[in-house]
This record gives structure tokens, C-alpha cells and sequence, in this order.
């Protein structure tokens, strides 16, 4: 029987192309926790689990994934059965609560294991996959409408891609309605123009966001308000023709469940690491289905590990309504996998070979390992 011999965890800091400006947070690097599992027969699995802007996305932090990991969840499966996945998932659930992303960057690590020990890839796992390709939106955040407007065009001319998540929230809501007006107007109908508010407004200034956004050919609004105002998602559901994508207030299934009774979205934005794994996403991307909502691939703007991990779920999936966004590898200066993710036709291609289907190029792990020293300059900004 093999046997999870020894796990491992990093943080790599990788620094963004260009400042992304967020409600929340303006990002110039990313912070990325790996995990590397060495099995009894000598086979390696590698996981992900990253999240945005420190603390100011979310309750996990990168530096507390990594302790959450080597302190709480590696010590439980130290010893076990390698192959059996959903055993582990389930202790994990049970002596862990919360830290879903944590959860994530372990179970990516143990399916990548399983598949490659099986010589299959993870989307096989999930039932095979039904799509070589899935659709890629690009966010423009740079902070100012020509730039994102330039940003856009090029996507467009070089066909990689044709949905843009416009990030809003920070400015005033007639502002920023102004800005997805302009950027719209650029892009006529060769692009989709989304935005994603990130919980920055209130019901009031939703409620004149969403006027004004839908009437400036806007097709979606991510999460307007904070995750927890069911009911003021819920009015704006129901009050708009504008999509309402649910994003924060979708921490796995039992919140895909609350915002399918309360009718909180039309639309839910499944992310692996948000929901606590690649077995989680699956549980909330049917409980959508069920409820015959559209469905969007999310990102955490995760590495191409994490990224390539998500694509094996996704390939899974009949229709994703949304497309996805799984362009974090694009938003790095460089990249950490062995061969990169391809990009082309405005799709990004699922990978095919065993596991998740990726492999980490070594110089580029020790050129963006965190280690003590500059760990204190990364907590200190
Ligand atoms: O969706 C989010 O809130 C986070 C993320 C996804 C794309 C992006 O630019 O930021
Ligand atoms: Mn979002």
C-alpha cells in the first residue's frame, strides 16, 4: 500500500506585470503557498492554495495557510493510505475547520498524486474530460480607463481575449459607471464587459450601479455588496436585467445551498480554493446546476499549478454559461511551470498529460522561494 511519506509547504512571491487595482487592495505581487506530498513509492504530488491582497480578500492569509498546513492537516495524513482521497478530505473536514484554501492546496496535491500514479490526468478522475479548451476573460484593472482601454484592444487584435472583467469599487459608483461606459463603448461588440465589485458598495449605491451599468451594455456585476447581504443580493437579482455573479458569499456547498434558497445570483463564480478544493467545487457547481443557475470558472489568481488544477475540474463540466477566468499565470511576470499553460484563440487549453498535468520548472521555484529574510519584508509590505 502506498503510503503519504512527507509534505512540504513554500511561499513564492511573484511580482503582478502591472499594479491591479482592486476595491481592496492594489496588487504588485502574488503570493503563492505550494504544497509537494512524497509518497512511499516514490511519486510526488503538488497542490496550490493562494488568495489575494494579504488579508484583505479573505480570512486566509498565505503565510496562515501554510502554518494551518504544517501544524494542523499534515500530521492527520502522515501515514495514510496515498490513494485514498476522499478518506483524507473527509478527516481533514473533520478535525479542520474553516481553511478552505489550505484544504485546497493539500487535496490538489493529493489527486495530482493519484493521477499520476493511475497514468491518468485528474479531470479523468472527475469522469473525463468533455472540453480540450475552455473560454478565458482577462481583468483590466490598471487603475485608468485608457490604459485598460489600450490593454483591452490588444487582447482583442491578438485573440486571447474577448471578455473583460472590469474591476470597481474604489471610485464613486458614478465613476465607475462612467469607466465601464468608456471601456464599453471602446470594445463595441467584440468583447463581453463585466465587472466585479468585490462587496465594496451598499444596497443604496448597488442600486444605482446596476442602473447605471446595465444601461452602459455591462452584462454582469460580481458581488456588489458584502457576502453576507443575502437579502440585498437577493433584491438585486430579482430588481435588474444585469447578471448578479455571487463570488465572496460562495464558501462551498452549504453557501451555494443558502444562496440557491434565499436566490442570491444568477450566476455563481465556483473558485477551487474558495469552495476547499477541486471535490468541494464540484459539490457547489452542482448544486447550481440543480438550481439551473449559470456557472463561471474562478480564480484566486493562482500560479499555473493551481491554475492547470482548476482546468482539470472545469473540462468536467458541461456548460460553463460564464467562460472562466483562469488567467493568473498572464498577470505574473513569469511563470513556475516546466512548459506554460497555452493561451490562444481565447481559450486556455487543459493540460492532458497524468495528474493535474503540469510540472514545476526547479530555478524558477528557488528564484521566487520566500525565505526568512524577505518573508519579514513581504508581512511588512
Ligand atoms: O474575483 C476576484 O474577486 C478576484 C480575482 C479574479 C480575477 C481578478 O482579477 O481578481
Ligand atoms: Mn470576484
Amino acid at each position: 500500500m502506498t503510503k503519504i511519506d512527507q509534505i512540504e509547504t513554500m511561499i513564492l512571491d511573484i511580482p503582478t506585470i502591472r499594479g491591479h487595482v482592486l476595491s481592496m487592495a492594489t496588487m504588485r505581487t502574488q503570493t503563492a503557498v505550494l504544497v509537494r506530498i512524497k509518497y512511499s513509492d516514490g511519486s510526488e504530488g503538488i497542490g496550490e492554495g493562494t488568495t489575494i491582497g494579504g488579508l484583505s480578500y479573505g480570512a486566509e492569509s498565505p503565510e496562515g495557510i501554510q502554518s494551518a498546513i504544517d501544524t494542523y492537516i499534515t500530521p492527520l495524513l502522515l501515514g495514510r493510505e496515498a490513494d485514498n482521497v476522499n478518506g483524507a478530505i473527509q478527516l481533514i473536514d473533520k478535525l479542520v475547520k474553516g481553511n478552505r484554501i489550505a484544504k485546497t492546496a493539500v487535496e490538489i496535491a493529493l489527486w495530482d498524486g493519484l493521477g499520476k500514479r493511475l497514468g491518468v490526468p485528474v479531470s479523468q478522475l472527475f469522469g473525463g474530460a468533455v472540453h480540450q479548451k475552455l473560454p478565458v476573460a482577462w481583468t483590466l484593472a490598471s487603475g485608468n480607463s485608457d490604459t485598460d482601454i489600450a490593454e483591452a484592444q490588444e487582447m482583442i487584435e491578438t485573440r486571447r481575449h474577448n471578455i473583460f472583467k472590469l474591476k470597481i469599487g474604489k471610485r464613486s459608483v458614478r465613476e465607475d459607471v462612467t469607466h465601464v461606459a468608456r471601456i464599453k463603448q471602446a470594445v463595441g461588440d467584440a468583447a463581453s464587459v463585466r465587472v466585479d465589485v468585490n462587496t465594496a458598495w451598499s444596497l443604496q449605491e448597488a442600486r444605482w450601479g446596476l442602473k447605471g451599468l446595465q444601461d452602459a451594455g455591462c452584462e454582469l456585476v460580481e458581488q456588489p455588496v458584502a457576502a453576507r447581504y443575502r437579502r440585498a443580493m437577493a433584491e438585486l437579482t430579482k430588481g435588474y436585467e444585469i447578471a448578479v455573479m455571487a463570488d465572496e458569499a460562495l464558501n462551498g456547498p452549504e453557501d451555494a445551498l443558502a444562496a440557491v434558497r434565499e436566490n442570491c445570483a444568477d450566476v455563481f463564480a465556483v473558485k477551487v480554493s474558495q469552495s476547499g478544493g477541486l471535490k468541494r467545487a464540484s459539490e457547489v457547481i452542482a448544486i447550481g446546476q440543480a438550481a439551473g443557475l449559470g456557472l463561471y470558472g474562478g480564480t484566486m489568481l493562482e500560479t499555473g499549478l493551481g491554475t492547470a488544477a482548476a482546468l482539470q475540474l472545469f473540462a468536467t463540466i458541461e456548460t460553463l454559461h460564464w467562460g472562466t477566468e483562469f488567467f493568473g499565470p498572464l498577470l505574473l511576470t513569469d511563470g513556475i511551470l516546466a512548459e506554460p499553460l497555452i493561451y490562444r484563440d481565447f481559450c486556455v487549453e487543459v493540460p492532458s498529460g497524468p495528474g493535474i498535468g503540469v510540472t514545476l520548472d526547479p530555478d524558477k521555484i528557488t528564484a521566487f522561494r520566500r525565505c526568512a529574510q524577505r518573508s519579514m519584508k513581504a508581512v511588512a509590505g
